[in-house]
């Protein structure tokens, strides 16, 4: 391939920074406060993961077929098989619903996205692709595990970190293997490695913690798992009904609490992070300060999470976030995080700034 003469072309990248723009919040603060060239190889891997998301999430799906589906996807991303992504397209067009909202939009132009992929710099391309591969061959894993039961139903604590380590631990190691090109030491590299994962567990943990009712209503799964919800005496499948609302919500306690658990070492891969190649710290602490803030919130409405209300911080504080992020040192992180677990940001602004 001659990617590195040409580059991704210009119409189809710009389609892919707009894409991500609708598709996550995470990733739409994240990739606006990259510089290039890393936040173009962030948001085309990203995008080629969402793909996969999407499928795995798509209540409408059967099992079967969204399995098959995966596998498929699987294979044109993989540089060794000779599928080719238009057999992805061809395979999903199917279950595309008939009006595509941005995630099914980024579905549908998974060619688009391919093809940008395979023009970013091959050393880019080889950070991103098995840390894809391995996700979504974890989530076909999952669909085939619980296909019988028609959605995602978490039986444990270990099925539940298994599965955050497939839907977000691998975007961390991807987000690593792209930092830790070049020379980076070996020691911070793998300082980095070893952290990597519980960054993105924390992350994919506060949303599992706070969607609970959008989870259940949207997209039939349950991330709580069985276990803490019969030790409450809730069975899953009511885990959203008025009855049980304070027997779940210590259920989503706890689950917030699992997810407290990985904030030392999500801070810690901040503090070690190399700031070279567009990478900025300001892209990463934002996603952590917010995980800080919407844990806050869930320690005080854990209930909200099983209602239509939901649970998140205000626009307010994500704009404070934002402005304390964009100038925030290594230094400063550990006290930022401290009085945003106490305090709404926005509050304590005037003292911040
Ligand atoms: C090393 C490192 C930096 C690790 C972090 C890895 C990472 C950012 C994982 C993605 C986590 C995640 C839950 C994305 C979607 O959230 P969303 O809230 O944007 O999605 P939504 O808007 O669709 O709900």
């Amino acid at each position: 391939m001659s990617g590195r003469e040409h580059g991704p072309d210009a119409a189809d990248l710009a389609w892919c920074h707009e894409a991500v723009q609708g598709v996550s919040r995470t990733f739409a603060l994240t990739v606006d406060v990259l510089e290039e060239p890393m936040a173009s190889q962030i948001c085309v891997g990203y995008l080629l993961c969402r793909v996969a998301d999407t499928v795995e999430d798509a209540g409408h799906i059967p099992p079967d077929a969204q399995s098959d589906v995966l596998r498929t996807y699987r294979r044109a991303i993989d540089p060794d098989d000779e599928t080719d992504i238009g057999e992805f397209r061809e395979a999903v067009d199917e279950w595309l619903p008939a009006e595509l909202d941005d995630d099914w939009t980024v579905v549908a132009e998974a060619p688009t996205i391919a093809a940008t992929f395979e023009e970013l710099d091959p050393d880019a391309q080889e950070a991103i692709v098995p840390p894809v591969l391995e996700m979504v061959d974890g989530m076909a894993m999952f669909v085939d595990r619980h296909a019988t039961e028609g959605g995602l139903r978490i039986d444990d604590r270990d099925e539940l970190e298994q599965y955050c380590y497939y839907a977000a631990g691998t975007v961390g190691n991807l987000i690593t293997n792209l930092l830790t090109r070049g020379d980076v030491g070996e020691e911070r590299a793998e300082r980095l490695r070893e952290t990597a994962e519980e960054f993105g567990l924390l992350l994919q943990l506060v949303n599992v913690s706070k969607d609970v009712y959008d989870d259940y209503t949207e997209e039939n799964n349950v991330y709580l798992p069985a276990e803490w919800l019969e030790a409450e005496g809730v069975d899953q499948e009511r885990v959203v009904h008025p009855e049980n609302r304070e027997s779940s919500a210590r259920v989503v306690d706890r689950t917030a609490d699992y997810a407290r658990s990985f904030l030392d070492d999500a801070q810690a891969y901040l503090e070690t992070m190399p700031l070279s190649n567009g990478n900025t710290l300001e892209a990463w602490t934002v996603p952590y300060l917010l995980a800080v803030g919407t844990l806050r919130e869930l320690g005080t409405r854990p209930e909200d999470a099983l209602t239509e209300t939901g649970v998140k911080v205000s626009r307010q504080e994500v704009f404070a976030v934002m402005s304390a992020a964009s100038d925030v040192g290594r230094d400063s992180l550990a006290e930022l995080r401290q009085t945003i677990a106490r305090t709404p940001f926005h509050r304590t602004v005037g003292s911040a700034d």
